[in-house]
């Protein structure tokens, strides 16, 4: 069965090859990803990747997937520059916050299946001198809330709740739960235990 990931994410690609997923092709769908007015974390990010998932109009299956940390209300993309993700993770320092994934699953009958998943991540207070440097790592670059905690970004992370994959960009148990309602062969459920 033909998989397509609606993705430029390389951290998605590695997480489905993690659990023996190998994408017959990728293909990134580019939309705009403005909020809406009022508009939550949880129904964003479910929208994005159902846009994500549609604007990609291949035969067979197309995943997608998007990831917001959000403060409260607050949502927090990608920064768009250095002093924007400075100012992130000064906000984030000292406190939690949770990161949201939506993930979506377009099948060739055209049907959507999609969910959120939820992490709750604490972020330690970072001194001048480690968000100077974090900053000058470049790390924070195309990484929503500026950071990434399966990079250098996991020193400051003392403490999660829930799912790690999901913080990474694609929460495993889920998408392999979508994938394999919708039919998708799943190499390591053949692997007797
Ligand atoms: C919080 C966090 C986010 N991220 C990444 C995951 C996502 O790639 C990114 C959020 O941006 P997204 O808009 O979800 O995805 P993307 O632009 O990278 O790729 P595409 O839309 O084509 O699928 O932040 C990490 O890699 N580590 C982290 O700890």
């Amino acid at each position: 069965m033909r998989l397509t990931l609606a993705s430029a994410s390389p951290r998605r690609r590695e997480l489905l090859a993690q659990i023996g997923v190998t994408p017959d092709a990728i293909m990134p769908a580019d939309i705009d990803e403005t909020p809406q007015r009022g508009e939550q974390p949880r129904p964003y990010a479910l929208r994005l990747a159902r846009e994500k998932a549609a604007a990609v109009d291949v035969p067979g299956l197309v995943l997608a997937a998007d990831t917001v940390v959000c403060v409260g209300r607050r949502i927090l993309g990608k920064p768009t520059d250095a002093d924007e993700a400075a100012r992130f993770l000064t906000l984030l320092g000292g406190r939690r916050h949770r990161v949201m994934t939506g993930i979506a699953l377009r099948r060739t009958d055209g049907f959507v299946s999609a969910k959120t998943v939820e992490t709750s991540v604490k972020l330690k207070r970072l001194s001048a001198a480690e968000l100077n440097a974090y900053i000058d790592s470049g790390e924070w670059q195309g990484k929503a809330g500026g950071y990434a905690i399966q990079g250098i970004g996991a020193a400051f992370v003392p403490w999660i709740s829930g799912s790690y994959t999901n913080v990474v960009g694609l929460p495993l148990t889920e998408v392999a739960g979508l994938l394999n309602a919708a039919g998708y062969p799943l190499s390591y459920q053949g692997i007797a235990a």
